[in-house]
């Protein structure tokens, strides 16, 4: 079959986007979806997302993400922004949406370049004596670290990830942080799914932010996040039971379009 493709990318986490109301793709063809984000072989990208119609009658669309290796996975942040900037390409949305996601309700806004995607209430952390854990639609394992450019964000991540300790639930989303500034955070992420270090991930950075203001290492609740591909911020507001209101903002950019034969 010929497939029409579109290549986003967010802070540099890139994306496949397929327009799949139709249905073409099915979620359960792994070798294929695995192929398209193949870098060498197919397209190449860390992520694959499907724009569906939703069930919710709110809903604008529907977002069915899936990892680099072709397994459907849990929430990408910076995915749900590209794919806010896909819909308003295809005349879908203008400038708000509404989308389920596997992790529920989200809603965005753009402006000019900048995409605003509504994350999930944080309700749970876990602060631990060398390292925090939250699940902010994805799960992240935290480090703060003194120079982030130092570390081997892939032996050290894979370790993690593969870990033990979060053997149950999958592995596990490793994000090595530094502060440079009250409010600003340099942030190299491991990913899960791509099992390497990705330019960014919004999950990731997200988690980072609220990491960092609940073990006091800022207390600003709109943090700056310099990662290597790009700048994003992350807002919030503190609650009894945690953080709510959290928005992800930043750059969500086409990169090209074409069609593949597969
Ligand atoms: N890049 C993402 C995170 C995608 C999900 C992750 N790889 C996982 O399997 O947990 C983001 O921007 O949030």
């Amino acid at each position: 079959m010929k497939l029409k493709f579109y290549k986003y990318q967010g802070t540099g986490n890139d994306f496949v986007m397929i327009d799949n109301r139709d249905k073409e793709v099915s979620k359960n063809d792994t070798k294929l979806i695995n192929h398209l984000c193949d870098r060498k072989f197919g397209i190449g990208a860390d992520g694959l997302i499907l724009l569906e119609n939703s069930e919710d009658p709110e809903d604008d669309f529907k977002m069915v993400y899936f990892n680099a290796d072709g397994n459907e996975s849990s929430m990408c942040g910076n995915g749900g922004r590209c794919l806010v900037a896909f819909a308003n390409f295809l005349g879908i949305i203008k400038d708000s949406a509404r989308f389920t996601a596997i992790d529920g309700v989200h809603k965005a806004s753009i402006e000019g370049d900048v995409v605003s995607l509504k994350m999930q209430n944080v309700e749970s952390i876990s602060e631990n004596e060398d390292f925090i854990f939250l699940d902010t639609g994805s799960p992240h394992h935290i480090l703060f670290t003194e120079n982030v450019n130092k570390v081997d964000i892939k032996k050290e991540g894979s370790a993690i990830r593969y870990s033990e300790r979060y053997k149950a639930n999958n592995g596990t989303n490793v994000n090595f942080v530094e502060a440079i500034a009250k409010d600003t955070f340099s942030v190299r992420t491991y990913e899960r799914g791509v099992e390497d270090e990705t330019l960014s991930c919004g999950t990731g950075v997200t988690a980072v932010a609220l990491a960092a203001f609940k073990s006091s290492k800022t207390n600003s609740n709109k943090v700056k996040l310099v990662t290597p591909g790009g700048k994003l911020s992350v807002s919030f507001k503190e609650t009894e039971k945690g953080f709510s209101d959290v928005w992800l903002s930043g750059p969500a950019e086409f990169v090209f379009k074409g069609e593949i034969v597969c």
